[in-house]
């Protein structure tokens, strides 16, 4: 039997990633390659409001009533900081009702069009274990639309240190900076786990026969 070990952790089963998401099931699985034995389990959970921290551990809890295994969720933020950090993990809301006009014009009173794009997995070993939740953030701006609007805000959001938004960014170019890569690879970057939340890089998650 194949057992991943991840930081003392030794798991009997592949990780199961629960997400509604078909762009973001591609992104995780396209980071996380061949690292860990990985599957995916396509379902639309519901999100408690909070903070990204707590609204990702819920996540998980609810999606190991679910899943008899260990399990993987994520939430997204998009961050404005003239907003003081909303729409925050509302973003999917905001996105479906605005659209990329609104949210720019939501900025128009404003000068500082910074923001940053924040991802919250959490991992759970299995439905008894307390999730261990990591997050990656990179900072940018918000742009008026450019480039190809199959997913998300990516039109609207162009990374610091780059003329492209996230959108006419080549997957590969995009998959080594975003958010969501320095989540799950734990790039120095990343905001420090407040207390009570752990780290794993799953990377170093490997598997023994
Ligand atoms: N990298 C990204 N680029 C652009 N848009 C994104 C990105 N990641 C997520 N989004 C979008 C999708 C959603 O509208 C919103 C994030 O909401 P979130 O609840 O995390 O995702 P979701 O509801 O689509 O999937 P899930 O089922 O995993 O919760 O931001
Ligand atoms: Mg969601």
């Amino acid at each position: 039997m194949a057992a991943v070990k991840a930081s003392g952790l030794v798991l009997s089963r592949p990780v199961t990633f629960v997400t509604g998401n078909a762009k973001k099931l591609e992104e995780v699985r396209s980071i996380l390659g061949q690292s860990i034995p990985f599957q995916s389990l396509k379902l639309d959970l519901p999100e408690l409001q909070g903070e990204p921290e707590d609204i990702s551990r819920e996540k998980a809890r609810l999606a190991a009533i679910e899943v008899n295994g260990p399990l993987l969720v994520e939430d997204t933020c998009l961050c404005f900081n003239a907003l003081k950090g909303l729409p925050g993990p509302y973003i999917k809301w905001f996105l479906q009702k605005l659209g990329h006009e609104g949210l720019n014009n939501l900025l128009l009173a404003y000068e500082d069009k910074s923001a940053y794009a924040l991802c919250a997995f959490s991992f759970m070993k299995g439905p008894d274990a307390e999730p261990i939740t990591f997050l990656g953030k990179t900072p940018g701006k918000i742009v008026p639309a450019r480039g190809p609007t199959d997913f998300g805000w990516d039109p609207i959001f162009q990374p610091d240190g780059y003329e492209q938004t996230y959108a006419e960014m080549p997957k590969e170019e995009k998959n080594k900076i975003s958010h969501r890569y320095k989540a799950l690879a734990q790039e120095p970057q990343n905001i420090p786990a407040p207390n009570g939340v752990g780290r794993i890089d799953p990377r170093r998650l490997h598997v023994q026969f």
